[in-house]
């Protein structure tokens, strides 16, 4: 027999053994469909990390040559991966990262999400208001004027997270019946940012749209308290968030069963300086692409300059954002927080006349 007809022997064997794990793999999947439905009975993690360690450290154990230790590890921590996203496809929950429920391929139409007059996913929506609320009359300025314009959703915030400890920090549950006051005076829907689980079911009374920070995007908790009410809520990107990141964040609320949720892209940490963040305009095209969800853009935050914001609205608005948003205050030299970058009465009427 020569060499190679020795090969074509020894494929046939090697063949023949795929065929039969072939078989085993497909009869052990059947079985792990059956743990996985007694678990969802029962309401069982899908996982189970000690079952894994005590199976991994039995299978080493055995004679395993010529395969070493580890060969045979990663080999079976495959075959568990694939088993977990068998047991969680069944059970409608995925693990799978080309399955999320934030991409495209989980959903056909794009999502639309409704708060009060608004709808977001349709024409642009445009989202002005205070930094953050100071007082009656501040608040009542700006809505008046807002009304004016025909806009339907107001900002501000009551909850600040702010760099330093002795900055103003917002003016809490207070801060927030001012808002749901003007947004009841004028009818313009109201977006708040909430920083802590704790708050959610109060700030709920008050808000037709949560708002979560950039700095809270990994705020894992949170995320999972808004995803269990039904509100709306706008997602900010982290500072220094990937695209696949502020995704997964979303995801974490669309599991949780809350699917009105819209993104927002507000400048990521750079070492430009000329702006206060780097406005990452390409993530708006690339999330749409992904995602099923809506993406507006922050101007202010992006940019925190005046100067270039209607350059920037427009170029937003270019790239198919759903949005803006934008801060107003009716005297931003003796405002308590971002005095420098919230345009005054006059500027949001320019710029809305140029864009809106
Ligand atoms: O034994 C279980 O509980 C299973 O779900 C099966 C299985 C496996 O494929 O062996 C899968 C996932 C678990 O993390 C542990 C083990």
């Amino acid at each position: 027999m020569t060499q190679i007809q020795n090969i074509q022997q020894l494929r046939q064997q090697v063949d023949y053994i795929d065929d039969e794990l072939l078989q085993l793999l497909k009869k052990r999947g059947n079985i792990v469909q059956q743990i996985a439905q007694i678990k969802q009975k029962e309401k069982l993690p899908i996982q189970d990390i000690e079952r894994e360690q005590q199976k991994l450290t039995k299978l080493v154990n055995q004679h395993i040559e010529p395969y070493s230790k580890e060969q045979i590890v990663s080999l079976y921590r495959l075959i568990l991966n694939q088993s977990i996203d068998l047991q969680n496809s069944i059970n409608g929950a995925s693990s799978d990262t080309n399955s999320l429920k934030v991409y495209r391929t989980h959903s056909q139409h794009n999502t639309k999400v409704r708060v009060g007059d608004v709808v977001f996913g349709e024409e642009p929506v445009y989202i002005f208001g205070p930094c953050a609320v100071e007082d009656e009359q501040q608040m009542d300025t700006v809505a008046n004027v807002m009304s004016q314009k025909g806009l339907k959703i107001i900002r501000g915030g009551a909850y600040k997270p702010r760099t330093s400890p002795y900055d103003f920090q917002g003016l809490g549950v207070r801060g927030l019946e001012i808002l749901k006051s003007v947004g009841e005076k004028y009818n313009l829907a109201t977006i708040s940012e909430v920083v802590d689980a704790s708050q959610v079911e109060v700030a709920a009374n008050y808000l037709d749209m949560f708002q979560v920070g950039a700095r809270n995007m990994q705020n894992f908790q949170l995320l999972k308290a808004i995803g269990r009410t039904n509100k709306p809520v706008l997602l900010k990107r982290g500072l220094s968030a990937t695209v696949d990141e502020f995704l997964h964040a979303a995801e974490y609320i669309l599991n949780e069963g809350n699917p009105n949720v819209v993104l927002c892209e507000r400048g990521i940490r750079t070492y430009e300086r000329a702006t206060r963040n780097t406005l990452d305009i390409s993530s708006v095209p690339i999330i749409k692409r992904l995602s099923h969800l809506p993406i507006i853009v922050d101007i202010t935050h992006s940019t925190g300059r005046k100067d270039i914001m209607q350059e920037i609205a427009k170029a937003s608005i270019a790239v198919g954002s759903h949005g803006l948003m934008c801060e107003v205050h009716p005297n931003p030299p003796i405002a308590l927080s971002d005095k420098n970058q919230q345009l005054n009465i006059d500027e949001f009427k320019s710029l809305y006349d140029v864009i809106c």
